[in-house]
């Protein structure tokens, strides 16, 4: 059966100087999945990431979003439709936590501040931060709320596709724990594709509807939680698993 693919690569390679670290990578997320990147350490999670939306420059192959090759495309244009959240703030140090959130919108709503002024509220509530926050600067925030306010300023923009680079990395496991449940939430509730690196094998397991697995550049298992937990293809993702899967 034909896929129907949000994000797919051809026969992408990717090389950093003499080093060929991606050869011939074929792949296909469909619209509405949640793919979690897991791999050692320099196996090209991040690399695969910002490939996606065009912040690291391919040597061949053809990657396409919504069919469309993307060499092809307005990358302003595109990367307003694709959300981005990394590990640690990211927000604009000197503006309130009101005006980090409306940045984009704002732009998109050519100035609408009724609209913007209630996509900011949305957001606030839906990664559960208070709304006397809104005049607050990013360093009078926790690390774990300045999070919250990047994951919502990525969103905000109502991207189709959110892609996250450990985000959860920098904070505690109580916050973390709950940004995790936020964000399964808002994947349910908005169907969003969101392709999420961690190196935390649990986290990847729990959230993704799908999880691939790299090492060295080269998938060696794309499939559901179920699958991998049922059947982990070699002794590399038996040994990344290992632990988790004694613990169960
Ligand atoms: N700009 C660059 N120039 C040269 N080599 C690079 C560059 N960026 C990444 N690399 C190398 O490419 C490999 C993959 O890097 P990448 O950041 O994609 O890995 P990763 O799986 O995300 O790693 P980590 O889990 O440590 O974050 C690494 O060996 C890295 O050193």
């Amino acid at each position: 059966m034909e896929q129907n693919c949000h994000i797919q690569f051809k026969h992408v390679d990717k090389f950093y100087g003499e080093n060929k670290l991606i050869q011939d990578l074929n792949f296909c997320i469909e619209k509405g999945e949640f793919v979690t990147l897991i791999g050692s350490s320099g196996s090209g999670k991040t690399t695969i990431l910002k490939m996606i939306n065009g912040l690291i420059p391919i040597n061949s192959g053809e990657i396409f979003i919504n069919n469309k090759n993307i060499a092809n495309e307005n990358m302003i244009m595109l990367r307003r439709n694709i959300g981005y959240a990394i590990q640690g703030s990211v927000l604009f140090p000197h503006m309130t936590v009101e005006k980090n959130i409306s940045y984009v919108p704002n732009l998109l709503n050519k100035g609408d501040k009724e609209r913007t002024r209630k996509t900011v509220k949305k957001w606030m509530d839906i990664v559960g931060l208070e709304k006397d926050m809104l005049s607050r600067y990013p360093d009078e925030l926790s690390g774990g709320q300045q999070q919250r306010v990047g994951i919502a300023r990525s969103l905000a923009a109502n991207p189709d596709i959110l892609l996250m680079d450990e985000p959860f990395g920098a904070v505690d496991e109580i916050t973390r724990k709950q940004l995790q449940e936020e964000i399964k939430r808002i994947h349910n509730e908005t169907g969003i594709t969101i392709v999420f690196v961690t190196h935390d094998i649990r986290e990847a397991l729990s959230l993704g509807t799908k999880i691939m697995i790299l090492q060295e550049g080269d998938i060696v298992q794309y499939d559901t939680p179920e699958k991998i937990k049922e059947n982990q293809q070699n002794s590399y993702i038996k040994d990344l698993l290992g632990e988790y899967i004694d613990f169960e």
